[in-house]
């Protein structure tokens, strides 16, 4: 089974990862697969520009888990969308060193759920679950990847709404 782990920058998507990866599951870092289909960099957003077409179409199928911002783009089996809070997600990028104009556009995707609409375009409703790590350690979130990798836990989706972070300015 391919399992899509996604979302935002900072949402948690490596340190969940990596404690599945603990526990026994294998990860597919996405960062380690993209080098060929890097078309530039982006030096103002600091961020490599993938030709994401070619990069899904070239994408070998594995069983386990593949961790990365752009999962959702891949036909996996299961997809999980780590969330996080505006606010703390903000404090999170903020801890990076990130520029002020990259967290703010971090902050607002994530305000506006695209990860999770670009993964629902994507996959049906019955496929997902997404996990508010706000208030959620690490080991919490992978427990919870884990039971809907088992199908203890159902799928679930589309119940957070942050709009009032973007009316606020955060
Ligand atoms: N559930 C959590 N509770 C508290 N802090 C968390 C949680 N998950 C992640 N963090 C913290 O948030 C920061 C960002 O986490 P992480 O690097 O795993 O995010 P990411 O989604 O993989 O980001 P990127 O896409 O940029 O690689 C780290 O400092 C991490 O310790």
């Amino acid at each position: 089974m391919m399992v899509g782990l996604t979302g935002t920058p900072g949402t948690g998507k490596s340190s969940v990862a990596a404690e599945l990866e603990r526990r026994g599951h294998r990860v597919v870092h996405l960062v380690d697969t993209v080098q060929p289909y890097i078309l530039e960099e982006d030096r103002a957003r600091q961020t490599m520009v993938v030709d994401t077409d070619r990069w899904v179409a070239g994408f070998e199928p594995v069983d386990g888990i593949i961790e990365g911002h752009l999962a959702h783009l891949i036909p996996c089996d299961l997809v999980v969308v780590l969330r996080c809070r505006p606010d703390v997600l903000r404090r999170r990028l903020e801890v990076r060193g990130y520029p002020g104009a990259k967290i703010a556009e971090n902050v607002e995707a994530e305000a506006l759920d695209l990860i999770l609409i670009e993964t629902l375009d994507e996959h049906p409703a019955e496929h997902v679950l997404e996990v508010d790590t706000t208030d959620l350690s690490i080991e919490d979130c992978a427990g919870l990847v884990e039971r809907f990798i088992s199908g203890e836990l159902p799928p679930s989706c589309g119940s957070i709404d942050w709009t009032d972070y973007l009316e606020t300015g955060l």
